[in-house]
């Protein structure tokens, strides 16, 4: 097999030669350049499958050569070695697409341990082809353009150890996409280790995290590993961050930075190598105004983010995870897969899903186990009634006629009192609607600042009662 190159950029002779040993010990045959300048240069003569530059150089900083990797040679991981403390120029580097970095003085574990994930790492069109060769259990389905975008997103993160912050409601994914990043990039081999910080009593939570030793408090009776432990080499999940008690907070941002933990109990700090990935349903940002979150952890652990949609602001993704979903039930039940009515379908794409996919899925389970046939009715779905869900199933046949511009407010349609309710409130909402897109000369930003909603909403509700803006003039 032949040999690894690592190009090195730093201006330092003393420190060439401590990273030409070690990588020599490791097979790799380093490169050793002290500008920007012959860096560039060297890059584009030869193929090299590491790259490791200094911050400060004499011709320029180590961010731009990052950038200038990250756009001519988008497959070549590159670190950045940084000053000791200095996290706003790891960050910042990470940022711009480093995939790890290394303080001064250099840690020779860490090093050696940075160059092996970074020859792990796959080329970028294998990370998307590989996306399309896992099951479909493990793939983030929809068709919606944000969840394309997401896709993309989370290749890209999988090639870089940068911790990542999801931030999203309850069930849109959150660990389905750290998991992605895990499965997708150079730790996959190693273990996942999810863990729900909310669900950890208080006074355990040190002890969960970095384990503990024996005796070190009253039902201590043996030496334990924790979870930072168990996830060496792979990937700590911490799901519901912002639930972490301050003090536990403090810890976490330690272990984090010194990639070191120390168990309850012990005398001495363990060096560990964990990719921390973190989630919440809450704003972290608005937890660190309330004195909830620590700045400085929030800072470290956000270094990069990515946010998870809600499941009604991406209602094209219904269709489609409706069909894995009951798929999924059957298999799960060993019965035959259900479908879905146009109906029932229309119902599901007018409701809000505030649990969002999990609640998809838990409506879908009950509907499965309660219907009498293997089509599936809106009323097999049991959603809560909404004025929107009961908008949305009225037949379109009461119209109105616009009001003149700057007309006074007209008078609501006439109540047909044997009309159902779904088809009297759906006659409010089309009349409310003709009336102010009407009153805006069918200028939608302004009618839907007027009425309280976004345009997307309006949009919505237009095409919902199957108005169109355009002949409400
Ligand atoms: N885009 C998707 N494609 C396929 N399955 C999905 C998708 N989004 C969510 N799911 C499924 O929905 C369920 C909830 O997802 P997950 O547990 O990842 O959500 P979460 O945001 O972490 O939830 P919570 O905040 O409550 O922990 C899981 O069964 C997951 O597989």
């Amino acid at each position: 097999m032949t040999r690894a190159n690592a190009l090195i950029v730093d201006d330092e002779a003393d420190l060439l030669d401590l990273v030409r040993i070690t990588l020599a010990r490791m097979d790799i045959t380093a490169h050793g350049v002290t500008t920007l300048a012959a860096a560039r240069a060297q890059l584009a003569s030869r193929p090299f499958d590491l790259c490791l530059t200094d911050m400060r150089l004499p011709d320029g900083d180590g961010t731009e050569l990052v950038r200038h990797v990250t756009e001519l040679y988008p497959d070549l991981p590159i670190a950045m070695v940084t000053a000791y403390g200095n996290m706003d120029t790891a960050i910042a580097a990470m940022k711009a697409g480093a995939f790890d970095f290394v303080a001064k003085p250099l840690d020779l574990r860490v090093l050696r341990e940075l160059t092996t994930a970074a020859l792990r790492l796959r080329p970028t069109n294998h990370v998307t082809a590989a996306v399309a060769d896992l099951p479909t259990s493990a793939q983030l389905l929809g068709d919606s353009p944000q969840i394309d975008a997401l896709r993309g997103l989370i290749a890209k993160l999988a090639r870089n150890q940068a911790p990542v912050y999801i931030n999203g409601e309850s069930g849109t994914g959150k660990e389905l996409v750290a998991r992605l990043i895990h499965q997708l990039g150079p730790r996959a081999e190693q273990p996942f280790v999810p863990v729900n910080c909310g669900a950890i009593p208080t006074e355990l939570v040190e002890s969960e995290l970095f384990g503990h030793r024996k005796g070190s408090f009253t039902g201590a009776v043996s030496d334990k590993a924790g979870l930072f432990q168990a996830a060496h080499g792979g990937t700590l999940f911490l799901d519901e961050i912002a639930d972490l008690p301050l003090p536990m907070q403090v810890k976490l941002l330690r272990a984090i930075q010194e990639k070191a933990v120390r168990p309850v109990g012990a005398e001495k700090e363990l060096p560990i190598d964990v990719r921390v990935i973190s989630a919440s349903h809450r704003h972290l940002e608005a937890e660190v105004t309330r004195g909830r979150f620590r700045q400085d952890l929030y800072y470290r652990i956000n270094v990069i983010d990515l946010t998870i949609p809600p499941l009604r602001e991406r209602r094209s993704d219904i269709p489609i995870l409706t069909r894995y979903l009951l798929a999924r039930i059957a298999d799960a039940n060993g019965g035959a897969v259900s479908t879905l009515s146009e109906a029932a379908l229309t119902r599901l794409g007018s409701y809000d899903f505030p649990g969002n996919v999990r609640e998809l899925e838990n409506i879908l389970e009950r509907a499965t186990a309660l219907s009498d046939g293997s089509e599936l009715l809106p009323d097999d779905l049991r959603l809560p009634v909404t004025v929107e869900a009961a908008a949305a199933t009225a037949p379109v046949s009461v119209t109105t006629a616009p009001a003149p511009p700057s007309s006074p407010p007209a008078a609501p349609p006439p109540s047909d009192t044997t009309a159902s309710l779904a088809e009297r409130l759906a006659a409010i909402e089309r009349h409310i609607l003709t009336q102010t897109v009407s009153e805006c000369h069918a200028d939608l930003a302004q009618a839907a600042a007027a009425l309280g909603v976004t345009p997307a909403s309006l949009h919505y509700r237009l095409a919902r009662l199957e108005l169109n803006a355009a002949d409400i003039l």
